[in-house]
């Protein structure tokens, strides 16, 4: 399976009572991968909206991830994203399968992604590139990672924090394979604009 396209991710508070509809627009648009993330603790309404999502995901083709909850991913059969400090990847390989999709944050450093690889990440991700009102304090990462990643690894190359459509380019030029994308896409005021926004997102991956 090849691992390139937009990668939306969803934020609780962006998206508060538009979530099914503005998802719906992304993938209508067009999106390789949609993330649900919600950092809160209410685990009704995750696993509710995490199946809504699961089913929109199905309808248009694209695989769902689940941000940090590797029992909710396994629950629903998709795909999990894991940061440094949200458990190790080997254990989540083994409960979810050789099949399924696994992400890791890298930050900026080459050695976090070629443990990543190691332990059968499916993708690598690096970040942030821009500031990000969605994780302001996320550590910092400038294109030279992308250069390195794609000399010394062979797996798809994700890219997050701050991206939109005016500061996309370089990071395709530079070797990234998927957008990772919230305010980007859906910091739109019309769920219009999220599928043109999301089409134009490819158009910069040229798929
Ligand atoms: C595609 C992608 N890349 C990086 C992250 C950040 O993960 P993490 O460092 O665990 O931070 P939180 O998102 O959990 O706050 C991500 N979620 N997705
Ligand atoms: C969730 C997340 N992780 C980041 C990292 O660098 O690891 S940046 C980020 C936020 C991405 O949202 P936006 O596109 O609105 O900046
Ligand atoms: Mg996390």
């Amino acid at each position: 399976m090849k691992l390139r396209g937009l990668y939306a991710i969803t934020d609780s508070q962006l998206l508060a009572g538009k979530l099914l509809p503005f998802v719906e627009a992304a993938l209508d648009g067009g999106l390789a991968l949609l993330q649900y993330r919600d950092k809160s603790t209410d685990d009704a309404r995750r696993l509710r909206e995490a199946e809504a999502l699961r089913g929109l995901c199905e309808r248009y083709k694209a695989h769902l991830i689940i941000n940090d909850d590797a029992e909710l991913a396994a629950r629903l059969g998709v795909g999990l994203h894991l940061g440094q400090t949200d458990g190790p990847l080997t254990p989540a390989r083994a409960l979810l399968g050789r099949q399924a999709i696994i992400g890791s944050t890298c930050h900026s450093q080459i050695e976090l992604a070629e443990q990543a690889a190691r332990e059968g990440a499916s993708y690598v991700a690096f970040g942030r590139f821009f500031n990000s009102s969605t994780k302001p304090g996320a550590p910092t990462a400038t294109l030279d990672i992308l250069d390195q990643a794609r000399a010394r690894l062979n797996l798809p190359i994700c890219v997050i924090g701050g991206i939109t459509l005016e500061n996309a380019a370089p990071l395709v030029a530079h070797g990234a394979d998927l957008l990772a994308v919230v305010h980007g896409l859906f910091g739109a005021e019309s769920p219009q604009e999220v599928t043109r926004r999301a089409r134009a997102f490819n158009d910069l991956l040229s798929i």
